[in-house]
């Protein structure tokens, strides 16, 4: 029995009495901290955590609506979870202490020496299990019974902690489904509001425009004056509409506006309603689960207390029942390695248990920390709900106090309008008034237009067979009158024709009787510098006071008597000068050829009478601007064409000063059409159609003069210039053209060379200007002596001016002369000269006309010379020529000079022929 008790000693079972402590010790503050997490915490939550990973935003659907009753849910859970943790915790420490009894009454039988009524007790203990179950040797009754309950209960745990996660996550969707279903209705409800409200007040806006549209179209129909005060208001009113319009349009895009973002709140809104949804029905779904957990908790419970009460009663019945020593003694040795192994077995489960309590413990506090951030999450979105509301809330305000404004402006601009509109229909009922008793005052007016209407009417129906008879008699009565008129014009451009050709007949005629050749002299003034340095400077010549073709010329003694058709004095104008000489001038407009040519010593004035000073020209630009001038007023029947040429005879070289080059030599050849005419290839002709280009013909010869010439005086002196003007002329009326030729020549200085000492290039210069003056002298004799041939050609210049010297060619020359004492010997030889060339009758041709309807122009013969003469020009009366008579000035008259016999010029003829031309000069030469 003894060593039966000795294999019974507990020293076998060291380690399993210090496992027991240690397990019971560890459960102990295992069950400690637990309830004081369950307790301090309570907010255990069976989500799991990937149930949250996967749905990261699903704590922060939650809402505030369903928050305090998910709270609630959440808390009983909580609740349920650890008074099922702590259930499960005692229900552990019952056990470890039933086998802290058990080991104890071991020791107290071994100590009392029973060790076999101790194994017989434990046999009857064991025995006694409920369910009939044996303890099997080394085998914890109590663990054995318990350890697959546990097993299962944790299993359930974990389902039940899925199935609550689940269950909350259905919840929550359901939760949120209900508060988005009734926030989304809320906005919608809003939204459909306010867009009734903007259709509404659209209408309203488009009602009252069109109203006060028509309002004022009536207005405006009734009164259509622009001056009328109507239609300045409803312009007014107009322009009202017009800003009231643009008012309207800005809060309608403001209500756009409003509208959009009314738009996207609501679509936030309803995403957040779908994401409550979502969490409230998890919730419920958590709900659920947690409810059955809940059942199969008590359940477990009601198990679990069945199972601890047939404990206690076994272990009441173990207590009152014999040790049965030996036995159990017996028992212990055999079980006590089964036993201890069952307890390393249920030890080893222990730690399982605890490892997997260790994780579920993490697993809550990982849960609760996803639960306090959903739950602020949650806070978050309340917030920005109530922000979004907020806005709404701000938004409807201000929509709802623009559509007050807009009502009330609408309301007052309706009323004013009204009031306008009842004061205008006022005025136009008044005015309506006033046209009705017009229109009573009217109707006899209007039935009296009726009647002149209809009378009118008729007239104008037979109008066109009216007007019709009065054009067709008026165009028979014109063509009368043209056919009249037409007789008429042809009858007065017949006598037109006949009385021009009349009046040319009779101004050739005229110019005929003064002569072809017509001689004037001109006596150049004493200049201030001759009176200064010569004391003789006393005049020599003396004139008639009454008449002004004598010129006295006292010269050694003896007063010479010169009678000229013209004398000019020293204090002769230009102006003067030239009415002498514009008949000739006109006369080269119908078609003569006109030769004018200044003659005298060297500083007589030859230059000055030609040309003249810029202030005061001679008689080439007046010439020239007296042609245009007729030229003009012949106009509009006639069409003329004006040239200018200008050259220079220099020992007997002839140049073109207009030319490019000056210094070119020209010739002077026959004309080779047959014609007779003399043309000089090569020389150049301006067509001058204003003064301004006769300037500028001017200028450019003197500048090719200067040119030319080193010394211009000196040259000028020693050179002939001429200025060739032609005028050609086509009658656009009658069809008729003339071509009449202008020349005016500045001759060179007529000084002898005897006197002037030259010699060299000077004698040459003499020599040449003497030639050309006596070659002029001998054509001028021939023609007076009526010889058949001139000898023209004699020099440049009488070939040059043959056509202007010959036929029916007129001819001035203005003979020069200086008064001064030192020049009387050149002025008497200048004087003998002009009074020989005065006796000179040309032979009078026909004019060259170029047409052949000249042919049957009036001839000279048929011309009435007892018409009146049609130049309006007086012309100085032709006189006779006496030329060198030594006569005093008291034993001769004007009258009788002028009547000198053509017999005694042929008596001169025969005296001038021995010295032609330069007098002395000539029999130097
Ligand atoms: N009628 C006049 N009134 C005033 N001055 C005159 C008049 N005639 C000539 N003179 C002056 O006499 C001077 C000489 O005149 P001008 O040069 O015309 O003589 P000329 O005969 O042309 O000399 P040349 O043969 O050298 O050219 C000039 O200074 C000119 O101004």
């Amino acid at each position: 029995m003894f060593g039966t008790r000795k294999t019974w000693d507990l020293g076998h079972a060291p380690c399993l009495q210090e496992l027991w402590k240690k397990d019971i010790s560890l459960d102990a503050s295992s069950v400690d901290f637990l309830m004081s997490d369950g307790e301090d915490d309570g907010s255990f939550l069976s989500l799991p955590t990937a149930a949250f990973s996967q749905r990261p935003s699903l704590t922060a659907e939650l809402t505030e609506t369903n928050a305090p009753s998910q709270q609630l849910l959440i808390q009983t859970l909580q609740d349920k979870v650890c008074e099922f943790q702590a259930r499960l915790r005692s229900e552990e420490v019952t056990r470890h202490l039933l086998l802290q009894q058990l080991q104890q009454q071991s020791v107290q039988e071994k100590t009392c020496g029973g060790g076999g009524g101790v194994q017989t007790l434990q046999e009857e203990q064991l025995s006694a299990l409920p369910n009939g179950e044996r303890v099997q040797p080394g085998e914890q009754p109590s663990n054995r019974l318990n350890c697959p309950e546990e097993e299962q209960l944790v299993t359930r745990l974990r389902t039940q902690v899925e199935e609550l996660e689940e269950k909350l996550l259905d919840q929550t969707q359901e939760v949120e489904r209900l508060r988005s279903e009734l926030g989304a209705t809320d906005l919608e409800k809003q939204l459909e509001l306010l867009v009734v409200e903007n259709e509404r007040l659209k209408q309203e806006l488009k009602s009252c425009r069109s109203s006060e549209l028509q309002k004022l179209e009536a207005a405006a129909e009734t009164c259509s004056c622009s001056h009328c005060p109507y239609s300045q208001d409803a312009e007014s009113l107009r322009r009202e509409v017009s800003r009231w319009e643009s008012q309207a349009r800005q809060r309608e895009r403001r209500l756009a506006e409003l509208e959009r973002e009314l738009l996207e709140k609501t679509s936030r809104v309803e995403s957040l309603h779908r994401q409550l949804d979502d969490s409230t029905r998890q919730l419920d779904d958590g709900r659920r689960q947690l409810e059955e957990a809940r059942r199969r908790q008590g359940e477990t419970e009601q198990k679990l207390g069945l199972r601890l009460q047939e404990c206690e009663d076994e272990l009441a019945r173990q207590a009152t029942a014999p040790p049965r020593v030996k036995y159990v003694t017996h028992t212990v040795e055999v079980e006590s390695a089964d036993s201890q192994k069952a307890l390393a077995e249920m030890q080893t489960k222990n730690t399982t248990l605890q490892e997997q309590l260790s994780v579920q413990r993490q697993l809550l506090r990982e849960l609760e920390t996803q639960l306090h951030e959903s739950q602020r999450t949650c806070a978050q979105l309340r917030t920005q709900i109530l922000v979004y509301e907020g806005e709404m809330e701000r938004a409807q305000g201000q929509l709802e106090a623009e559509m007050q404004n807009l009502e009330e402006e609408k309301n007052r601009v309706i009323e004013e309008a009204f009031i306008r509109a009842e004061s205008e229909m006022k005025a136009v009922h008044e005015n309506l008034a006033g046209v009705r008793m017009n229109l009573l005052s009217l109707q006899p007016a209007l039935r009296t237009l009726t009647c002149d209407y209809n009378c009118l009417k008729r007239q104008v129906q037979d109008f066109p067979f009216m007007l019709d008879k009065a054009i067709t008699e008026a165009k028979q009565e014109i063509c009368q009158v043209i056919s009249e008129v037409s007789s008429t014009n042809q009858e007065l451009l017949r006598k037109y024709k006949r009385e021009m050709n009349l009046r040319k007949k009779c101004h050739n005629e005229l110019v005929r009787l003064k002569g072809n050749i017509r001689v004037f002299c001109r006596v150049r003034p004493v200049s201030q510098e001759e009176q200064d340095a010569a004391a003789d400077a006393k005049t020599m010549l003396s004139f008639d006071s009454d008449d002004d073709a004598i010129l006295y010329l006292s010269n050694k003694g003896k007063i010479m008597t010169f009678e000229l058709d013209k004398v000019f004095a020293p204090q002769a104008t230009q102006e003067e000068v030239f009415q002498e000489v514009q008949s000739l001038v006109t006369s080269c407009i119908d078609g003569f050829n006109v030769c004018i040519f200044a003659y005298g010593q060297t500083g007589s004035g030859k230059t000055y009478t030609m040309e003249g000073v810029v202030d005061d020209p001679g008689i080439n630009q007046r010439a020239l601007r007296l042609l245009f001038s007729e030229v003009t007023e012949k106009a509009p029947d006639w069409d003329y064409k004006i040239t200018v040429s200008m050259v220079e005879i220099y020992n007997e070289t002839l140049r073109d000063l207009l030319g490019e080059n000056p210094t070119d030599k020209l010739d002077i050849k026959m004309n080779p059409d047959g014609s007779g005419q003399l043309y000089v290839p090569g020389l150049t002709e301006f067509t001058v159609q204003s003064p301004e280009d006769i300037n500028r013909v001017f200028e450019l010869g003197h500048m090719n003069r200067a040119t030319a010439c080193t010394n211009l005086n000196e040259h000028s002196s020693r050179s002939h210039a001429l200025l060739i003007i032609t005028v050609s002329g086509f009658n656009t009326a009658t069809g008729n053209r003339t071509q009449g030729k202008l020349n005016l020549v500045d001759l060179a200085g007529s000084e002898r060379i005897g006197k002037s000492g030259a010699e060299g290039s000077r004698l040459r210069e003499a020599q040449c200007i003497n030639k050309s003056l006596s070659a002029l002298g001998d054509v001028i004799n021939a023609l007076r002596s009526k010889h058949s041939h001139v000898p023209f050609r004699n020099s440049r210049l009488t070939y040059l001016l043959q056509d202007s010297l010959s036929g029916d060619s007129k001819t001035l020359m203005m003979v020069q002369v200086s008064p001064l004492p030192s020049n009387m010997s050149e002025s008497v030889c200048s004087l003998k000269f002009a009074q020989r060339v005065r006796s000179v009758e040309l032979s009078s041709s026909s004019r060259r006309h170029e047409n052949s309807s000249t042919s049957s122009s009036p001839t000279h013969d048929s011309v009435e010379l007892d018409s009146p003469p049609v130049t309006p020009v007086p012309l100085p009366i032709s006189r006779a020529s006496s030329a060198g008579s030594t006569l005093s000035s008291a034993s001769r008259t004007p009258s009788s000079s002028r009547r000198r016999s053509q017999s005694q010029l042929s008596t001169d003829r025969q005296v001038d022929r021995a010295s032609p031309l330069v007098g002395d000069g000539g029999q130097d030469d």
